[in-house]
């Protein structure tokens, strides 16, 4: 990996952008290795490694998933191409955002390890491919809600909502909440109640998953000048409002249950929802300073634990109880 050495300056008092690469640089450390992993992380891989697990499990749960299984596998190639053609998408639009945030600091495009005219073109290639899979191996329904997935989150999320509205993700995580849904299709070319009440779980999950986050960034964020809600509305306002997604999607994850009569996946839902609501919960009652920043972290990390549990026991109450 380059290393940087972070200068300040008056213009640049926290010398984040002093760590951003130059032309010349990017030819002179070019490493296979290192231009892999920068393709990887572009494509927000380990984001989409969970929106493809939510799509596997819409397919397993459609009805004849395994007659079907080229549909199955074409729908998840095609929503792994699309969803990191969104992710190269949201980084070709914000380098100079990503420079100015700890987090992001070091990604391919902010650093300048790969240009912006190298990442639009592997953004067409991700989506060519994601659409002739899509096209060859499923069905219209499926490669238009795939497409909508796409143009969600890398245009409508990442260029007009995130910087315009602290409620940017309430909307922006129905790009993200559609793979279940998507998976189904991909098998059915239709759609029923039990793929939408899964896209509504992620939809409303979304919210508690992100503003913990934002909550331990929300210095950087408003140093971006991008308005997430702690920024535009403070902690308290956000942590009441992580706690009321919190308490909706223990409600939402209970829905499954009773569509399926599946109560292998209703014990795991209850109580790991319980969990997350317990989370926020303690999340809302610690005073201001580190210790709070350090559980926004922890309920950030668990809430991808959930999801990931849920979707699990979703499946595993269909192969248990057919
Ligand atoms: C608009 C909606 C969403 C927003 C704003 C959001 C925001 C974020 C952010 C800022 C991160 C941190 C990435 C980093 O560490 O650099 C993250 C991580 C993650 N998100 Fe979300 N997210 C959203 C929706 C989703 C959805 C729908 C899923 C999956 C169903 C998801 C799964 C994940 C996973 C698995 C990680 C961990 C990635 C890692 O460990 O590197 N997110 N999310
Ligand atoms: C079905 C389909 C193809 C969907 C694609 C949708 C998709 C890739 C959603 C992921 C959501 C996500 C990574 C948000 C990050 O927010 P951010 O961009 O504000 O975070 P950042 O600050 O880390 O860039």
């Amino acid at each position: 990996m380059k290393s940087h050495v972070i200068t300040a300056t008056p213009s640049d008092p926290d010398g984040l952008l002093s760590a951003a690469g130059t032309e010349a640089a990017r030819h002179q450390n070019f490493r296979p290795g290192l231009f892999l992993h920068d393709l990887w992380v572009l494509a927000k891989a380990r984001v989409v490694s969970l929106l493809v697990f939510t799509a596997a499990v819409g397919e397993i749960l459609a009805p004849n998933a395994l007659i079907h299984w080229q549909s199955a596998l074409a729908g998840l190639f095609g929503i792994a191409l699309a969803g990191g053609a969104g992710g190269v998408l949201n980084q070709i639009v914000e380098p100079d955002l990503d420079q100015h945030m700890r987090r992001t600091l070091h990604r391919p495009l902010a650093e300048g390890r790969i240009s912006r005219r190298g990442a639009i073109v592997y953004a067409a290639l991700l989506m060519t491919a994601a659409i002739a899979i899509l096209a060859w191996g499923t069905n219209p329904l499926t490669l238009i809600l795939t497409l909508a997935g796409t143009v969600g989150y890398g245009v409508v999320y990442t260029l007009y909502l995130k910087p315009s509205t602290p409620w940017n993700i309430v909307w922006g995580g129905l790009a993200g909440a559609l793979p279940p849904l998507i998976g189904w299709t991909a098998i059915t070319g239709s759609i029923a109640a039990l793929p939408v009440v899964l896209v509504l779980l992620v939809f409303v999950w979304t919210p508690a998953h992100f503003w913990p986050l934002a909550i331990n960034c929300r210095r950087d964020y408003a140093k971006a000048c991008i308005p997430m809600l702690p920024c535009t509305h403070g902690i308290d306002r956000t942590r009441k409002e992580v706690l009321n997604y919190a308490i909706l999607t223990w409600v939402v994850s209970m829905i499954p249950a009773f569509l399926t009569g599946d109560w292998i996946y209703g014990g795991i839902a209850w109580l790991s929802g319980a969990w997350f609501v317990g989370m926020a919960l303690r999340l809302k009652a610690l005073p201001e300073g580190q210790e709070m920043d350090q559980y926004a972290r922890s309920m950030f990390a668990y809430s991808i634990s959930y999801l990931f549990l849920l979707y699990t026991a979703l499946i595993l109450g269909k192969l248990l109880l057919g």
